[in-house]
């Protein structure tokens, strides 16, 4: 079996009375995809908020490519590695994409103090290559994001995720608002991410797409992982038993 990339041990995030994440046990190995499934509020976007540090979890371990991890925000979980592509896209409207894809981690021609010139140059053709690689088409990447389609919004997103040597790519809803050939265009993104052995967790409602897409389905109940399946061991009205609670869950005693 592939080596770990990550692992939780016994996470879990309260808000207040709330249990929004149990106990989570869970582990991604190196190049494979794993799709978690749940109802609303089951805990999925809970999960991904304490494996990137956007918040911090009540207890627990996490441990990243080997190590235990104790990310102090979101910023420090993408540089060691974790590319997050999140339900409300993180991106700037003024910005053209060069400008949204570097956000953060801009690249310097020179840097003293305060004084800095960006290099654009440089930027742009990482942009330009980063969108080859995953063969998203933008007409005009020197356009301000305000200016493109959901969809083409959703794709430079994701396309920061390939532009750097991520170790793990996240993906919460991501084709969520889009049309049919969006969407098509995001799950090409997440074949070639595949066939290059990046690591994948992708937080979706679609049965169809967990399907096509991932080798693995971890199931979300009420905050409580309640299964872990191959895609081959499984099908999807037994996925929507242990989503319902009529396998895994108390209801079935
Ligand atoms: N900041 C918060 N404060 C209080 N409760 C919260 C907060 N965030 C989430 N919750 C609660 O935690 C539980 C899990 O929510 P979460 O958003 O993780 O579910 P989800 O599986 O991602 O759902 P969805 O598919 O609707 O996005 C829900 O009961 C939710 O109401």
């Amino acid at each position: 079996m592939a080596r770990i990339i990550l692992e939780t041990r016994g996470l879990t995030k309260r808000y207040g009375g709330v249990h929004a994440l149990e106990d989570a046990d869970f582990v991604l190995h190196e190049g494979e995809h794993v799709a978690v499934v749940g109802d609303n509020g089951a805990g999925k976007s809970t999960f991904v908020r304490q494996v990137t540090a956007v918040e911090q979890r009540t207890a627990g371990e996490i441990f990243f490519d080997g190590q235990p991890v104790s990310f102090a925000g979101p910023l420090e979980a993408r540089e060691a590695g974790i590319e997050t592509v999140f339900q409300t896209l993180a991106l700037a409207d003024d910005l053209d994409v060069p400008s949204n894809l570097f956000l953060g981690r801009e690249l310097f021609r020179f840097r003293l103090g305060p004084f800095s010139i960006l290099d654009r140059k440089a930027m742009r053709e990482r942009t330009l290559e980063a969108l080859k690689t995953t063969a998203v088409k933008i007409p005009n990447v020197d356009n301000p994001i305000r200016n493109m389609s959901g969809g083409q919004r959703q794709c430079v997103a994701i396309a920061r995720t390939a532009a750097f040597a991520s170790k793990l790519v996240i993906m919460d809803e991501p084709t969520a608002a889009l049309g049919v050939q969006e969407t098509a265009q995001v799950e090409n993104i997440i074949r070639g991410l595949k066939d290059r052995g990046v690591p994948l967790i992708l937080i979706s409602h679609n049965l169809r797409q967990v399907f096509d897409l991932v080798d693995r389905i971890v199931v979300f109940r009420r905050g409580r992982i309640v299964a872990s399946l191959r895609k081959d061991e499984t099908d999807g009205n037994d996925i929507v038993s242990y989503i319902t609670g009529v396998k895994g869950g108390t209801e079935a005693a």
